[in-house]
């Protein structure tokens, strides 16, 4: 019976399984079958994905990320967070701030440290991807793809397309708690139109510097928080005029806030908690 150490971790309820790499070793092969069956709530450990904690050849650590129906994202904000945390607690480095490499580049992570324990991490995510090609979309290329008209089954809707190395496509309602995750969601999801599937996001609008959001995530469904999802919904906030550039603005999620300012600079910051739920042996 084959068997591997993880950690389940949590980034406002989103939470992965996260398995060491530096220490254990599953088949490559194997990795998107054990993505399902580890975030199996019946048959598994329960959780959004998998996170697989690697060797890098370009930063301390590498994270690979797989959501709960198997399929690998490229990035995951939420989980760049506990990577960064578990890191710094397993001494993988020995400064508070360092890169760590993901499947769409290099992101840059600052840890805060109270009696050796990491209470929140802050993730500079880069530069948010604006190309029609970018993220992906199909059609005419575009700079941006801001409030454009869109069909989904016989109904007209004004989506924001973004990148954060993964795709987010986000729409804004009036009342959040009307917010159509679980029937819009899924359609948006898999439309063909996203030739890579997309994550898809509500928001609703508070103030210029206050967001409240809901998510269907691309391979995992309702999840309580999608930090680059959170991301996408500032950037593409602030292309539609509705918050302000280069001012750090709270998003409402169901698991609750992250700080994100997307900044003058071009680089988006996230802050939030990170926090390590338990640990344990996973038998295969
Ligand atoms: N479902 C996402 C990956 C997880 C992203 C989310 N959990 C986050 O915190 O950013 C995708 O396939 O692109």
């Amino acid at each position: 019976m084959r068997s591997f150490s993880f950690t389940k971790m949590h980034g406002l309820g989103n939470s992965y399984i996260y398995v060491n790499l530096f220490e254990e070793n599953i088949p490559e092969k194997m990795l998107s079958e054990l993505a399902v069956r580890v975030s199996n709530v019946n048959t598994g450990i329960g959780a959004d994905g998998m996170i697989l904690i690697c060797p890098s050849e370009v930063a301390p650590v590498k994270m690979r990320i797989f959501n709960s129906d198997g399929s690998e994202g490229k990035n995951c904000g939420n989980g760049l967070r506990c990577v960064a945390k578990y890191a710094y607690e397993h001494q993988l480095v020995k400064e508070t701030s360092f890169f760590i490499e993901t499947l769409s580049g290099l992101v840059k992570a600052e840890v805060f440290v109270e009696n050796d324990v990491v209470t929140k991490v802050t993730i500079d995510m880069g530069r948010p991807r604006l190309k029609r090609s970018e993220i992906p979309m199909v059609g005419e290329e575009a700079e941006q793809v801001v409030a454009e008209p869109i069909q989904f089954r016989e109904e007209w809707y004004e989506m924001t397309g973004v990148s954060m190395g993964n795709p987010h496509a986000v729409f804004y309602v009036d009342d959040i708690e009307q917010a159509p995750v679980t029937t819009l969601g899924p359609i948006v999801e898999k439309d063909t139109r996203f030739p890579e599937g997309i994550n898809v996001e509500f928001v609703e609008v508070v103030n210029d510097h206050e967001l409240h959001f809901r998510v269907w995530e691309r391979g995992s469904g309702v999840t309580q928080a999608c930090g680059t999802g959170a991301c996408a919904a500032v950037v593409a906030s602030v292309l539609n005029g509705k918050t302000a550039r280069n001012k750090e603005t709270v998003v409402h999620l169901a698991g609750g806030d992250l700080y994100i300012t997307w900044t003058d600079e071009g680089n988006v910051l996230m802050t939030g908690p990170a926090e390590t739920i338990c640990t344990g042996v996973y038998y295969y």
